[in-house]
């Protein structure tokens, strides 16, 4: 497929994600529907070219409209709903999405079934092209054009190659790579180590911790990596590193922010806070790495945490009394 036979996008999810893509989507010249829930959502971005309950005032392009259902042309799809919703909505919209290329933009792992974004596209959707995009990128961000870099990866090299090119505008550059398991992993797991390190910060245990807290969940993120299939150098790229660095360093990182709550002892109450997907992801994590006889010292300690059964600094005295091992 040519970048320029890639006229018409369809992004399913118009929350803070799906609004910015779809921006970025418009800026970069391309025909955009947004997919909306809510009749009062899709009259809002098409008249007054707002989504204010994902992006507030911030103006959207003339290129884009809302509707409650895929149109006809779709020549790519983006799915940018939370993680545990993607199945619901490809239940909901896949059958327009046979034989396309449809872009994952979700940053977690299926509860239950443990699946990635890619493996819950290819049972609903068979014949589909998955595509994963990931790194580091606020929506705030990307929506009002400021210079942003992602990985776009999938088994299908062309592709990767036409639709970063497609999707590809002034603020926002996409690297084309293969390694789709690894950019997967990577974005849903630093979600948790996010929250991590939120934790360690509203705890007040310092800016060493943190730092060392990043530099063990890289080294946890590559046994996973690795277990699973993928290439333990994708974690050098943007949706390793980038993201890691982002998400675990930023409190407007909404995993960081709610780590940072857990740390300061705050209870989290479902519903009441912004989404934040590691919180769903960390279990998952644990039992795939408990399937796969991987240790994962960082992601056990998270899950622990967010069970409430543990104070911060029992978890951490734990973490730091292990047997010593070697780094290389
Ligand atoms: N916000 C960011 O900066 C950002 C950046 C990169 C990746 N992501 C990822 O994008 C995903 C979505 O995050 P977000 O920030 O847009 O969340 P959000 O809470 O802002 O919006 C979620 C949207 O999904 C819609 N939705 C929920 N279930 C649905 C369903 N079954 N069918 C159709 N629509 C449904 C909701 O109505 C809402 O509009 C997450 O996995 C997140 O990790 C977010
Ligand atoms: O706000 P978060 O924690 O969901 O992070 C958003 C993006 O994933 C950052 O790359």
């Amino acid at each position: 497929m040519q970048p320029e036979a890639i006229k018409n996008v369809a992004v399913i999810g118009a929350g803070s994600w799906g609004t910015a893509l779809a921006q970025a989507s418009a800026v970069a010249g391309r025909r955009v529907t947004l997919v909306c829930r809510d009749p009062e959502q899709v009259a809002e971005i098409n008249t007054r070219h707002t989504n204010s309950r994902a992006l507030g005032a911030l103006p959207l392009d003339a290129g884009l409209v809302a509707a409650l259902a895929l149109p006809a042309d779709v020549d790519l799809a983006i799915l940018a709903v939370p993680a545990q919703q993607s199945a619901a909505a490809l239940g909901v919209h896949g059958r327009m999405l046979g034989g396309l290329p449809v872009v994952l933009s979700a940053k977690g792992l299926e509860a239950g079934t443990l699946r990635r974004q890619s493996e819950i596209l290819l049972d609903l959707v068979p014949t589909a092209t998955p595509l994963v995009l990931s790194g580091p990128s606020f929506a705030e961000d990307v929506a009002a054009g400021r210079p942003t870099a992602v990985t776009l990866a999938s088994p299908d090299g062309a592709m990767a190659d036409a639709v970063a090119a497609a999707l590809a505008g002034p603020g926002l550059r996409l690297y084309a790579a293969g390694d789709m398991i690894g950019v997967e992993l990577a974005g849903g797991l630093k979600n948790v180590y996010a929250l991590a390190c939120g934790a360690v910060e509203g705890a007040g245990l310092g800016a060493s911790a943190r730092a060392a807290l990043i530099a063990r969940a890289f080294a946890e993120m590559a046994r996973l990596v690795v277990a699973l299939g993928g290439n333990a150098g994708t974690l050098t790229g943007l949706a390793g590193l980038g993201d890691l660095t982002l998400s675990c360093t930023s409190a407007q990182s909404r995993n960081y922010a709610t780590g940072l709550a857990l740390g300061r002892g705050e209870i989290l109450v479902e519903g009441r806070r912004p989404l934040a997907e590691g919180v769903f992801t960390a279990p998952v994590a644990q039992a795939i790495a408990r399937r796969q006889g991987v240790d994962v010292p960082l992601i056990d300690a998270v899950v622990l945490l967010l069970s409430g059964r543990a104070a911060i600094a029992d978890i951490v005295s734990g973490l730091m009394s292990r047997p010593l091992k070697r780094e290389d």
